[in-house]
C-alpha cells in the first residue's frame, strides 16, 4: 500500500505581533512581555534604550565588510568554523541558505582578536554591550513577570565565558536568473528556533523575517530599524518547563530588485558548563518537562541535527520517566 505523506500548505497570515514600549511601567510591562513569550514566544521592543548609533555604526561596518571582495573577507576573518565568515551554508548538517554571514563570540578576549575586519573594533563591542545589557533587562523582566528570583535567567550572560554570539546576516537580493522558477518564496534561511536563552534581531528596512504559528501558518514581521525583535530560544524554554515558547523562524531570500538585507542577531547564551534547569518557583504541582542538561551537551546535539529539527524534544522527560 503507497502511504501519502501529507503536504503541507503554506499559509501567510498578517497579524499584529506584540510590539512592547519599554518606557511604560515596569510592572505592566513585565506582565506583557510573559504574554507574548506564552504566546508567540516573540515580540519587538521599542524605546529600548539601546542609542541608534550604536546599531547604525555596527550597520554600516556590516556592509562596509560585506563590500569587500572574498578573498579579502578570508584573510580578515577566516571560513566559518564555526566561527568566521560563511556563504551559503549555515550550520554543519548541510543546511544552505540565500545569504552570506559572519559569526562572532562575544566575549572581549574574542571581540579583540576577531574584529580585524572593523575600521574601528569599538563597534562591535559597542553594539555587543549595547544588546547584552538590553537582553539582561528584558531576562529580568520575565523573571519579574514569573515570579522568581531576578537574576534566574540574565547572570547567564553576565558570566565572563557566557557563549553568547554575534551573527551579521547578508541577504543579498536573489535575482531572477538565478532562480528561474518561482522567485517569490525562496527561504533565505530555513525554518528553525534559537537554541541559547534570547535572541535580540536588528535589521535594516529590507523585510523578510517570518515567525510560525503552527500549522503552515507563517507570520511576516515588518522591518522596524528602530526596534529589536526578541526571540525566545530554547533554552528559555526549557527553564520555564516550556511555559515560553521558542519561536520558530525563517528568514525568505531578499527579492528587491537593489537593496541588499542585513540582520545583526545577539545571541544571549549560558557558559558552556551551565546546568539547565527549571527554577523551583515555576514547577509548583508541574512536574518538570524536560532534564536537566548542560549548554555544552545542548549545543552538541544541536550542531548534530539539522537546523529545522526541533532539538530540544530530545531532552523531554518521557511519561515512563515521570512516573517512577
Ligand atoms: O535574518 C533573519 O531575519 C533571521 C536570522 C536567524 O534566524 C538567525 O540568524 O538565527
Ligand atoms: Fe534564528
Amino acid at each position: 500500500m503507497v502511504v501519502a505523506t501529507p503536504i503541507q500548505i503554506e499559509k501567510i497570515r498578517e497579524v499584529d505581533v506584540p510590539v512592547i514600549d519599554l518606557s511604560c511601567k515596569q510592572s505592566k510591562v513585565a506582565k506583557l512581555i510573559v504574554k507574548a513569550c506564552e504566546e508567540y514566544g516573540f515580540f519587538k521592543v521599542i524605546n529600548h534604550g539601546v542609542p541608534h548609533h550604536i546599531i547604525k555604526n555596527m550597520e554600516d561596518e556590516s556592509f562596509q565588510f560585506f563590500d569587500k571582495p572574498l578573498p579579502e573577507k578570508m584573510k580578515l576573518v577566516g571560513s566559518a568554523d564555526p566561527f568566521g565568515y560563511g556563504s551559503k551554508n549555515i550550520g554543519l548538517g548541510g543546511d544552505r541558505g540565500e545569504l552570506e554571514y559572519l559569526l562572532l563570540q562575544t566575549n572581549q578576549n574574542a571581540i579583540d582578536d576577531t574584529s580585524k575586519f572593523m575600521r574601528c573594533r569599538y563597534a562591535v563591542s559597542s553594539y555587543v554591550d549595547g544588546v547584552r545589557e538590553l537582553a539582561c533587562e528584558l531576562l529580568e523582566l520575565m523573571a519579574k513577570g514569573l515570579g522568581v528570583p531576578p537574576s534566574s535567567f540574565s547572570h547567564f550572560l553576565k558570566c565572563f565565558n557566557s557563549d553568547s554570539l554575534l551573527r551579521l546576516n547578508h541577504y543579498p537580493p536573489v535575482t531572477h536568473t538565478s532562480h528561474s522558477s518561482f522567485q517569490r518564496g525562496i527561504i533565505g534561511f530555513g525554518e528553525h528556533s534559537d537554541p541559547q536563552i534570547l535572541t535580540l534581531l536588528a535589521s535594516n528596512f529590507v523585510p523578510g523575517l517570518q515567525i510560525s504559528l503552527g500549522n503552515g501558518v507563517w507570520v511576516p514581521v515588518s522591518p522596524d530599524p528602530l526596534a529589536f525583535c526578541v526571540n525566545i530560544g530554547d533554552v528559555l524554554q526549557a527553564m520555564t518547563n516550556g511555559r515560553f515558547v521558542s519561536v520558530r523562524h525563517r528568514a525568505m531570500a531578499n527579492s528587491l530588485p537593489t537593496q541588499s538585507r542585513l540582520s545583526m542577531v545577539f545571541f544571549g547564551a549560558p557558559p558552556p558548563e551551565a546546568t539547565i534547569v527549571c527554577p523551583l518557583q515555576l514547577l509548583k504541582q508541574n512536574k518538570p518537562v524536560y532534564r536537566a542538561f548542560t549548554w555544552a551537551e545542548y549545543k552538541s546535539h544541536t550542531y548534530a541535527h539539522r537546523l529545522g529539527e526541533v532539538r530540544l524534544d530530545h531532552f523531554k522527560i518521557s511519561d515512563d520517566e515521570k512516573v517512577t
